[in-house]
Parts: C-alpha cells; sequence; structure tokens
C-alpha cells in the first residue's frame, strides 16, 4: 500500500489524536526545553513498509501550530511535500515499530526515568517487585518480576537502535534510553498512553522504595 492509497479520513485522524496527546501531555508538563516525540502509525502494516505520524523536530511543544507533525515511511523518509524535519529521534520509532507492529509510540523525558536509569544501569533493567500497576502494561501475573530494559544513549541516534533492537523484551511495551527518557507503545494511541502513565507511576515507586530502603528522605 502506498502512502497515496490511505484515506484523507484515516490521515486526519492521526493527526486529530497527535493533537490530543500532545495537549495532555503538555499539560503534565512532560516536554521539558522541547524534548519528547510523538507518533502514531497509519495505513496497513507490514515490517518492510508502514507509514506513521510524527511531531516535528526541535518544537516547543507546549504551542500549538499548524506545523506541528508530518508523515514519514519505515526509513524515516517524509512522504508529503513540507519543510518540516521529523523528530530526531523518529528512526528510534522505525525500529520499535519494525520490531512490535505497534500502533502508537510516545516518548518523553521524565525526571524520574532518568535517575532510575542512572541508578540501575549496572543492571541494564529496572526491577519492578509485583506492584500493581503492571497491570496497567497488560501484565496480569501474580507477584510477576518485571525487568523494564535500560539502554544505552548516545548523541547519534543510529546508534541506539542495535541496542533497541538488542534490549527490546516482547512483554514490556517500552524502554529506557539512560539518563534520556522513556519510551512507551501500544497498539493504539490508547494503549501507548496507558502504558506511558503506568511505566511513570512505576519509575517513581521504585525511586521512592530505593531511598526508603537506604532510609534516606524520598522527596
Ligand atoms: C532537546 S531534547 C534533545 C532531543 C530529544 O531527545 C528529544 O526527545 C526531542 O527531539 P525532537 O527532534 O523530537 O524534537
Ligand atoms: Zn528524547
Amino acid at each position: 500500500m502506498s502512502f497515496d492509497q490511505i484515506s484523507l479520513q484515516d490521515k486526519q485522524e492521526v493527526l486529530i489524536k497527535l493533537r490530543e496527546i500532545k495537549d495532555a501531555f503538555a499539560a503534565r508538563n512532560w516536554f521539558p526545553g522541547t524534548a519528547g516525540n510523538l507518533s502514531i502509525r497509519v495505513g496497513d502494516y507490514s515490517p518492510e513498509q508502514f507509514y506513521f505520524g510524527i511531531t516535528a523536530s526541535g518544537k516547543d511543544k507546549y504551542i500549538n501550530t499548524p506545523e506541528d507533525f508530518l508523515f514519514v515511511d519505515q526509513n524515516a523518509q517524509p512522504v508529503e511535500a513540507t519543510n518540516q524535519r521529523p523528530s530526531a529521534e523518529t528512526l528510534v520509532h522505525c525500529e520499535i515499530y519494525r520490531l512490535t507492529g505497534a500502533g502508537a509510540i510516545f516518548h518523553i523525558h521524565s525526571v524520574f526515568s532518568n535517575v532510575i536509569s542512572e541508578y540501575f544501569w549496572h543492571r541494564r533493567s529496572v526491577p519492578v517487585d509485583g506492584v500493581e500497576l503492571i497491570k496497567g502494561l497488560n501484565i496480569w501475573e501474580e507477584e510477576y518480576q518485571l525487568e523494564i530494559p535500560i539502554v544505552n544513549n548516545f548523541a547519534h541516534i543510529p546508534s541506539i537502535i542495535p541496542e533497541i533492537t538488542e534490549s527490546l523484551n516482547p512483554i514490556v511495551p517500552g524502554i529506557i534510553l539512560r539518563k534520556h527518557g522513556v519510551y512507551a507503545w501500544g497498539a493504539n494511541a490508547f494503549e501507548a498512553k496507558r502504558h506511558l502513565e503506568s511505566f511513570e507511576f512505576i519509575f517513581e515507586y521504585v525511586y521512592r522504595l530505593e531511598m526508603l530502603k537506604k532510609g534516606l528522605p524520598t522527596e
């Protein structure tokens, strides 16, 4: 399926949903310093060919403009005439779509994901012992020992890709980039948002619990 064969209505729905999610995350202060990017897939999917709408690079994501999003293909190439550059991290989205077939991917830079990624970097994952909100990640097993992968971060984005390919756990709909932020995905925007919110809760819980265990203040 070529991009032109996808209906205008489907493309419009993706742009409306991206706007809605962007506004919701902005209200939570999840885009400090222009950080973060959002994408939603449109049309049919195969690992070799797919399309998605994504935030333009370097924009102030607390402000809405007519040029906040654009559509790209599985190689991160824009598929419509535009002056916008897709997110600098579009290749990360491409790889996650290729590996998972997800319908939406949301990335934010939060303080808890950054702190916890450095704290547990030596073990390359964040351990989570049976906290109830893992159900928000669609994991229903009693007392499940969840390990959220931590992936090394590089300024050169293509260098991150093999790390993701290697670390991604099919049961866990997200990864943390070390001292960078969290990526969460899902079958659609609703699910990806639920996963991101669950991860953020879990990171804060794990951080505060670790501080309590050390007898340190949690604030
Ligand atoms: C200013 S934060 C550094 C880039 C980054 O990590 C990010 O999430 C935002 O980059 P984009 O190109 O998507 O605006
Ligand atoms: Zn980022």
